[in-house]
């Protein structure tokens, strides 16, 4: 039975899109590349595309997390703090459930994240809910960054 993973957004097969892998068998964090090149200007934030969309139990969470050797040596952090990628998102209408990942160049000098840099690290977990949440019944997620309305 698939529980969770992760594969190549539609359109991004023939780019040499590798799938996010820990890098040692403790790690918890699945390292996520960069899958395009794309400037980070010095003071900004750029959305970088993976080319990557990750499945997972409908109870469970993807956290994306900075890699903290990115941030030491470029001053980039991401610019929502942590990703939360939903369950839901796989499979959206919008775009499938590609997970972008917004850095934020906190340096004075402009910052040129490569195709194939690991940039990311992304980490599974399970959720709770209140009691008598009503999430379930009706809401589908139609995409991301924002879908669900401002307020
Ligand atoms: O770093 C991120 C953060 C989010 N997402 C995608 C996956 C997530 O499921 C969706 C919505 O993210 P979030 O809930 O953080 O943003 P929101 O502003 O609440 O948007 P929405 O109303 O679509 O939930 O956008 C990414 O690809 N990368
Ligand atoms: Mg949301």
């Amino acid at each position: 039975m698939k529980c969770r993973g992760f594969e190549i957004v539609s359109g991004w097969e023939a780019r040499g899109i590798r799938l996010p892998v820990r890098k040692t068998a403790s790690s918890a964090g699945y390292d996520l590349e960069a899958g395009a090149d794309v400037l980070v200007p010095a003071g900004k934030m750029a959305m970088v595309p993976t080319g990557i969309k990750a499945y997972m139990n409908s109870d469970e969470v993807l956290y994306l997390f900075v890699r903290s050797s990115l941030a030491a040596r470029h001053h980039i952090v991401l610019a929502n703090g942590t990703g939360v990628i939903d369950a839901d998102y796989y499979g959206n209408e919008e775009n499938e459930g590609h997970i972008f990942i917004a850095l934020q160049n906190g340096g004075e000098e402009d910052v040129l994240v490569r195709k194939g840099d690991r940039i990311a690290q992304g980490v599974f977990q399970a959720y709770l809910t209140v009691d008598d949440d009503r999430a379930g019944i009706g809401a589908v997620r139609q995409g991301g960054f924002g879908s669900t309305g401002r307020a």
